[in-house]
Parts: structure tokens; sequence; C-alpha cells
């Protein structure tokens, strides 16, 4: 290096330089003072090493960092570093170095443990830049910065081990003004999760969205987007489907939007898939009749509340046909009440067997049974309805002692127009409807009465 030229070293030692700088209002700001500033800036070490004669310069920050003053490190050599250095760590340092000589890294750039006076480690980042005969020198200097990233470092140990430690993945997912997505953090687990590594999902985030069930992914799109629009939690249980299998996960976050419009949501994935197939289980069983695996009067309603809530909002109709076996207590004096049961079965399979996949079937009490029309007219239901019983009239039943017997049934058929100007109730409905079967079985049984006809 030439004479003339001030070193970093120097340069770190003319402490109170910049204040005076500051005071002083003619005086000129030199390259060097900028970066003297900048270096307490950042509150780095300078190093300086001359790869041809071995000689090494460092600031007093250097020294400082690890709790010494340079003058308590004297002679300083490249060894003062090797010897403050982890020995575990030197190798990588060594290997990094030389990535960066060889050009296979932009920047000679690497975390070293070094030890500090106290006796503890300290996480040193070490970046350096060749300085070549190329500009103007006759030796080659590698000059470069040591900078303590310990907090970080151990803010990014303890967020590591607690990742671990959660039963999710842990992420950040950021959306720009622009729409582009992707994941700035997550935790290791992506790969039990989904079967992919860390690095690929955060390379690519439709990694991840292209193993949400279709059926799903319009619903985490939707809730994302009501949730950037709201800056409300994103919560939404969506089906994955990876090479590991099938199954529920959970995600929670909270989103931010930074001034830029930028908005980050934190949060956790969590595997929900038992509680939820318990959930859906459970669900199933309460919406289900037990004996013929009907829905049960319990869903009726309800499929019924929301198509009236639906069909006052859009103009939809459907019909309901009521229908109740004729004369039932006799088939179980009769025949006993297991034979009783084999017909409620048979009879849920026939109604199935004879009306539409949107048609919905319920058994609603004990030999009464709803078939719920969507999109449906009277006069088409009542069709239906009678060509279910004549298509009862040609089965023939077996009792468990193998006497031969039929059945009938009687119905009530009513229609619900959402265009209507007063629309009915549920309730007014289903009493319109019992009216129309009660009509029938008053008529003699065996007959369809549709919306009161007959009365
Ligand atoms: N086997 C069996 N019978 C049931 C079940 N639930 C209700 N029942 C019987 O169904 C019969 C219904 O009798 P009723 O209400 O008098 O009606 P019905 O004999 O069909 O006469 P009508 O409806 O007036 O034609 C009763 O004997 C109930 O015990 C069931 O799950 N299995």
């Amino acid at each position: 290096m030439a004479q003339d030229q001030t070193s970093l070293g120097e340069l770190g030692s003319q402490r109170g330089l910049i204040a005076q700088a500051s005071l002083m209002v003619d005086m000129e700001l030199t390259p060097e003072i900028r970066l003297k500033a900048i270096l307490e800036g950042t509150g780095a070490g300078t190093w300086e090493w001359n790869l041809d004669t071995g000689e090494v310069i460092y600031n007093p920050r250097w020294a400082d960092l690890l709790g010494y003053c340079l003058e308590e490190l004297q002679p300083v050599t490249f060894k003062t570093w090797e010897n403050l250095c982890h020995p575990k760590d030197l190798q990588e340092a060594r290997e990094a170095l030389a990535r960066y000589l060889d050009g296979d890294a932009p920047q000679f750039d690497c975390v070293v443990r070094m030890l500090h006076k106290f006796g503890d480690w300290r996480y040193i980042h070490t970046r350096g830049t060749l300085l070549t005969d190329d500009q103007g020198l006759d030796t080659r200097w590698l000059m470069g910065t040591h900078l303590d990233v310990t907090r970080e470092k151990l803010s990014q140990h303890q967020m590591e081990q607690l990742a671990k430690s959660l039963p999710g993945i842990i992420y950040t997912f950021v959306l720009e003004p622009g729409g582009r997505y992707y994941f700035s953090y997550l935790s290791e687990k992506t790969w039990d999760f989904y079967g992919l590594t860390t690095d690929e999902c955060l390379a690519d985030p439709d990694k991840i969205f292209n193993l949400i069930h279709p059926d799903d992914l319009p619903r985490v799109h939707e809730s994302i987007a009501v949730s950037a629009e709201t800056l409300e939690e994103w919560v939404c249980e969506y089906r994955v489907q990876t090479k590991r299998g099938s199954y529920w996960l959970k995600g929670v976050s909270l989103p931010e939007r930074d001034p830029d419009g930028r908005i980050s949501w934190h949060g956790m994935t969590i595997n929900i898939d038992t509680q939820k197939n318990l959930e859906l289980e459970l669900e199933q069983l309460s919406i289900t009749d037990e004996l013929t695996g009907l829905y049960n009067r319990r869903y009726m309603l309800r499929k019924l509340q929301e198509s009236v809530a639906q069909g006052e909002r859009y103009g939809d109709t459907f019909s309901l046909i009521s229908l109740d076996i004729d004369f039932f207590k006799i088939i179980n004096d009769s025949y006993g009440h297991p034979t009783g049961d084999a017909v409620l079965k048979r009879f849920a399979d026939i109604i199935e067997s004879s009306t539409r996949k949107s048609d919905i079937v319920a058994r609603t009490g004990g030999e009464e049974f709803i078939i719920f029309m969507p999109n449906t007219g009277l006069s088409e239901a009542g069709q239906v309805a009678e060509s279910l019983r004549v298509t009862l009239q040609t089965e023939s039943f077996v009792s468990d002692e193998g006497e031969t017997f039929s059945i009938t049934f009687s119905a009530g058929v009513v229609n619900w127009s959402g265009s209507d100007t007063q629309s009915t109730s549920v309730r007014d409905l289903l009493s319109a409807c019992d009216q129309s079967l009660y009509a029938a079985k008053r008529s003699g049984r065996n007959r369809i009465v549709a919306d009161g006809d007959g009365e």
C-alpha cells in the first residue's frame, strides 16, 4: 500500500474527527471523513490484510467489539484474528475466503464466533473485498468490516428453537401492492407438512398453494383478500393433498400494512386433520337418521331455512313432498318391529332411487319423510310423488316370518317461491305441507294432495 494513503486503521484512530468537522463550517468533507462517519454509524470494526506481505491493520473499533483496546492486542498480526476466532469456525472462514478469491462469491462473507475479553463468544459478521493493482496498488489488499451480530444470531436461534417446539409452521407471508406474493420467513416444519423443503417454498410460494385442494383454494384466496382489505385476522381451514397424504390444515395470522402498501401476515399453520375429521363425523351424525342413513329432521329444517333465505334474495323456488306410510302401526303389530324397521329402510331406498341427486330426502319422524326439491314447481313435484306412489304399488315386502305384503303412503305437496310478494316462513310452509298430507289421509290414504287441493 502506498505510504501517503490513509489506511482505514488510521482513519479509525482519528476519534472525534466528525464532531470537529461539523463545527468547522468551511471544512471540506473529504471521502475519508465521509467513510469514517459511515463506519462510526454502523459500529463496524475495520481490518486490512495485505495478502502479499501479510501486514494487518485493525481500527480501534475492531478491538473494541471484543472488549479490548488495540494496544492490549499488540503486536497485531493475522494470528491475532486467528487466535480469537472459534476453532470450529476457522475452516468455514477459510472456505468463504477461497470461494471469494476463486471468483465463486461476490464478496468475502461469513459469520464466525470470536472470543470476547469477558470469555463469551460473540458472533462477528465479516465482509471483505479485494483492492488490486487495477486500482493503482502494487500489492493485494483485502479490506473489510467486522459487525457484532450476536443479538441477531441469538434472536434467530431463539426463534428457531421456538419454531421447533411449536406444533406448526411459523411464517410471514407478504403481499405486495402489485399482487406479487411470497413467504419472507418459513420455519423448517414445511417438510413435515408439505414434503417440501423450506428453501423450495421460500423460492416459490405456489409450491404450497398448488397443494391446496381445488375445492378449498377459492375460499383460501377469498379469505386472504378479505383479510388484506379489512386487516383483520386471517383464519382459514383447508385441505392439502401432498405426497404424504391429504389432510386438513388451519392457518391463523395477523396482517399489518407498511407505508408502501405491502401487507405481511405473521402467523402459524397447524395440522387439524384428526379434530376436523372428528368434527365432520359428529356433524354428519348430527344430521343423519341412524336407521335409514337419510338426513334427519334437524338437517331438513336447516336446509329449508337456508333455502328460504337464499330464495328471498334470488327469487328461487322449491317444492316439498311430505310422505307418511299408511297404517304403519298395523305392519309393526302384524309382523314385528324389526320388519317395520326393514320396511322403513327399504322405503327410504325406494324414495332415494326415485328422486334426483339434487333433491334432499329426510326421515323427519317415525314413518314420515320429506323430499326437498330445489328449482321444482308444484305440478312437477306432484308428478314425482304420484310416480313414487305407483312404483310402491309394484313393490312387495317380506316379513321375518316370510309373509309378503305391500305398503302405501299418503303425501302432501307444497311449493315455495322467493318471487312471491309475501313468501311463507318455514314453519308455515311445513304446516301447509302437513295440512295437505292430512287431507290425503282423510280422503282415504294412498293418494297425493298438492297444496291443499282436495280439502
Ligand atoms: N318399526 C318401527 N316403527 C316405528 C318407528 N318409529 C315409529 N314407528 C311406529 O310407527 C307407527 C305409526 O303409527 P301411527 O302414527 O298410528 O300411524 P299409522 O299407523 O301409520 O297410521 P296413519 O299414519 O294414520 O296411516 C307407530 O306404531 C310407531 O311405533 C321405527 O323407527 N321403527
